[in-house]
């Protein structure tokens, strides 16, 4: 029996100090932009019941069949191709193929454990948020190399904030689908990923520049696909 996985505090400036968003940095401030959005995402039904091992199977399913949609948004290779120097290159393209290595084979995995036919993951709609959140992303295409790279970053570290709280509370899921969603997010690895965004954020991102704006935006459509995966009910 899983055990009830403590809610994230109130985020502060400094916490992330540990990955190189130091107080007073430039991904400190982004992260401290919108905190009311990234502690509803981080806190939210969706998560509460994946980290508790109470999500309602439907759930899960309906959030694998949207996720995996989401997935190819394009993001990796603008980024490698609007990279300024080889060993962000490097690191992006070695960071792609993890996800291809493991990102990849869980939804795959998992799509065919939950009997998912190809034909109702074809046949079902994308969730209003995201498909608002593609379109978003798409939008961001032209827009610059920062300002890539802040909706990168922010995407990721939403996902490395929830998943970490079950790590920091030292509860393991016992369900297969909610261990591996949560062993994808946080971990060495993911954790190096999440340090490697905010260092190019520091260096490249500007609190005045559009890069806040997308960040904030950014966090607020991660909240609504979490909120999303129970329009159903
Ligand atoms: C919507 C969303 N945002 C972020 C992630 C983490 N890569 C994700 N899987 N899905």
């Amino acid at each position: 029996m899983t055990k009830n996985v403590p809610l994230a505090k109130q985020p502060a400036s400094g916490d992330y100090a540990w990955l190189g968003a130091e107080a007073g940095s430039v991904a400190d401030h982004m992260y401290m932009l919108n905190t009311e959005d990234w502690v509803e995402a981080i806190n939210s039904r969706f998560v509460n019941e994946l980290l508790n091992d109470e999500l309602p199977e439907e759930v899960l399913k309906a959030y694998l069949i949207q996720d995996f949609k989401f997935y190819d948004n394009g993001m990796m290779g603008r980024l490698i191709k609007l990279a300024p120097r080889q060993e962000t290159k490097d690191m992006l393209s070695k960071q792609a193929q993890w996800f291809e290595d493991n990102e990849t084979t869980y939804f795959e995995h998992f799509i065919k454990a939950y009997n998912i036919s190809q034909q109702e993951y074809d046949e079902t709609e994308q969730t209003p948020a995201n498909k608002e959140y593609g379109e978003y992303l798409e939008s961001l295409a032209d827009k610059g190399w920062p300002v890539l790279v802040a909706a990168m970053c922010c995407m990721e570290w939403v996902y490395l904030a929830w998943a970490k709280r079950t790590v920091d509370a030292s509860v393991v899921q016992q369900i297969p689908a909610h261990k591996g969603w949560v062993d994808l997010h946080e971990g060495e690895l993911f954790r190096a990923w999440v340090g490697n965004l905010i260092a190019l954020v520091n260096e490249y991102c500007s609190v005045n520049g559009p890069e806040a704006e997308v960040f904030r935006t950014m966090v607020h459509l991660e909240r609504r696909f979490f909120e999303d995966s129970y329009q159903l009910d």
